[in-house]
């Protein structure tokens, strides 16, 4: 059954037991999955097949950032998974992403969506500073967006704080995949611009990542309902 909205559930695991024990707690029509760097590394494609086995779109969420051929061929391994969607670093520059868009032109079947991480939402303007980047969040996002753009993919994963400016600038069809999503009154944890769920849709997010505020809360899938509840209102 197609997935009703736009919220991914991040299932940030140590390991695939208790990966798939939560989201026998949710419903594939009500929210898609992202299987991140935890749980892929202990429990590697497996945890996937069994994902998609219970009907859930996966979004591999690996964000490599090498140089062309290795990161191409990374995508092109995600693709081969079956997975929804994949992600690469836009740091990685043109060249690389540009790769990774034709491995995904090249194949026949069916092929997962491509987006790029702009700067992560764990960072703000003095952790740029501190990495030789003197420049607003929001600047270096937008610069990034349209480069992504450029390079023929099909979004970026960025604040719901710059969604709406990448919007209008870059038009309705480019996917724009927000984490740093918190509910009010949620714990920002290592989150440093977040958006709540509502308004992140009003700023133009295409897909709102969420993981703590559902998958440690006492009772996930009301966790999960309440925020599906606070969209429409
Ligand atoms: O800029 C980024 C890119 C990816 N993420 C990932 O999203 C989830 C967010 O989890 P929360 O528990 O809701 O904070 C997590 O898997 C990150 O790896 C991100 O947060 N920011």
């Amino acid at each position: 059954m197609p997935c009703h909205t736009p919220i991914i559930v991040a299932l940030d695991f140590a390991d695939a037991a208790d990966a798939l024990a939560l989201a026998d707690q949710l419903n594939p029509s009500q929210c898609r999955v992202k299987v991140g760097k935890e749980l892929f590394t202990s429990s590697g494609p497996a945890v996937v097949d069994a994902l998609q086995a219970k009907g859930f779109e996966v979004f591999l969420d690996l964000k490599f950032h090498d140089i062309p051929n290795t990161t191409a061929s990374a995508v092109r391994a995600a693709a081969e998974l079956g997975v929804w969607m994949v992600n690469v670093h836009a740091g990685g520059g043109r060249r690389m992403m540009e790769a990774c868009r034709e491995v995904l032109d090249r194949r026949s079947g069916a092929r997962p969506l491509l987006t790029a991480v702009t700067v992560l939402t764990s960072m703000e303007q003095e952790d740029l500073q501190e990495v030789g980047m003197d420049i607003e969040p929001m600047v270096q996002v937008q610069r990034l967006a349209r480069l992504t753009q450029d390079c023929g993919l099909d979004g970026v994963v960025c604040s719901a704080r710059e969604a709406k400016a990448l919007r209008s600038a870059l038009g309705d069809d480019f996917l724009l995949v927000t984490p740093g999503i918190r509910p009010a009154e949620a714990s920002a944890d290592d989150q440093k611009r977040i958006v709540t769920p509502r308004q992140g849709l009003d700023n133009g997010s295409s897909y709102l990542v969420i993981g703590r505020p559902i998958t440690r809360a006492e009772q996930p899938a009301q966790a999960l309902q309440a925020i599906i509840a606070s969209l429409a209102e």
